[in-house]
């Protein structure tokens, strides 16, 4: 089972608010988005109309071609995965996951007993009764067994501990090898997670600012990395994004790429260029405004 995502010139109000203003993407098979932006940019509605969860107030959005707001068809096809609110939910993990196996065609109920266990969530227990990273992983556990062509994680993370995150990026990397499909993941952890991400989204104030693969996003800056004195020659004139020292050495994270007459100079003083850091280029791209039409 395939699945692509279509979406064009795609916006939503809520509440008499613009929320998304004319975004266009394709997502595509067998590739991790990462869709990250600052509080309140719109990525949790975005990811709601992807869901069906609500209807594009203009643009168009196409999953398989078809539009997926009430269409059980494509309802069956995405997973949408977000902290949930489960303090009256008195059936079990395992009722759940019995769940999944009954309107999940692809789910995989060996797996997800298998990674439960690895988690120690307590199936027997009432969902009220976990705690909230329990409660986060048994979504987690969800999203990646239900194997729908289309899996969201929505922060889903943020409650679990170290190394259940740790299982979750191992996870959501080998499941989707297994069993390509595509895989979007809305994160703050940007530093912790982009290793993950084949691809790009940023959102800020409704729009998409950025919808490129990693590589590309992460080539237009650099880091210079060595003694502070040769570090703010090679800076002069260059836009600096991020500012770090450690003892006696200094990194400077840069707009834009070194030519190379300036890599030359680099190795001649002894300083390393490196790649930046999603997270530098995330908190440059969003400076200095807020992050939703009303805080213009
Ligand atoms: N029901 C609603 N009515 C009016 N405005 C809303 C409604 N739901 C969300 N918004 C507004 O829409 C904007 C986008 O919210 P959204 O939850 O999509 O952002 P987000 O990027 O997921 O934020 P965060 O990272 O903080 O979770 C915000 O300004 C929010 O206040």
């Amino acid at each position: 089972m395939t699945c692509d995502v279509r979406a064009r010139a795609l916006s939503f109000r809520r509440g008499g608010a613009e929320i998304l203003r004319n975004l266009s993407f394709d997502l595509e098979r067998g590739l991790i988005y990462g869709l990250i932006g600052r509080n309140g940019a719109g990525k949790t509605s975005l990811l709601s109309l992807l869901a069906s969860y609500a209807r594009p107030t203009a643009g168009s959005l196409l999953i398989n071609g078809e539009e997926p707001f009430e269409n059980p068809r494509i309802m069956a096809q995405v997973h949408f995965a977000h902290p949930s609110d489960y303090s009256e939910e008195y059936d079990s993990g395992a009722d759940f996951l019995r769940a999944c196996r009954r309107y999940r065609p692809l789910f995989d109920a060996e797996y997800a007993g298998r990674l439960a266990g690895e988690l120690g969530i307590p199936l027997k227990r009432s969902l009220r009764s976990l705690s909230r990273g329990q409660q986060s992983a048994l979504n987690m556990v969800m999203g990646l067994a239900c194997r729908c062509p289309v899996t969201i994680f929505d922060e889903i993370h943020l409650a679990l501990d170290a190394p259940a995150r740790e299982i979750f990026y191992r996870e959501v990397f080998a499941d989707r090898e297994r069993h390509p499909r595509i895989v979007v993941i809305s994160t703050h952890l940007v530093s912790e997670m982009d290793y993950l991400f084949d691809h790009v989204l940023l959102v800020h104030r409704g729009q998409l600012l950025v919808n490129e693969p990693l590589e590309k996003v992460l080539s237009r800056g650099c880091t210079i990395t060595g003694g502070a004195r040769e570090v703010e020659l090679l800076a002069q004139g260059k836009r600096v994004l991020a500012d770090r020292t450690l003892g006696g050495t200094r990194q400077l994270t840069l707009w834009g790429e070194l030519n190379q007459e300036e890599l030359k100079q680099a190795r001649e003083r002894g300083v390393q260029t490196g790649a930046v850091e999603l997270q530098d280029l995330l908190i440059h791209l969003t400076a200095g405004e807020g992050s939703n039409e009303e805080t213009r």
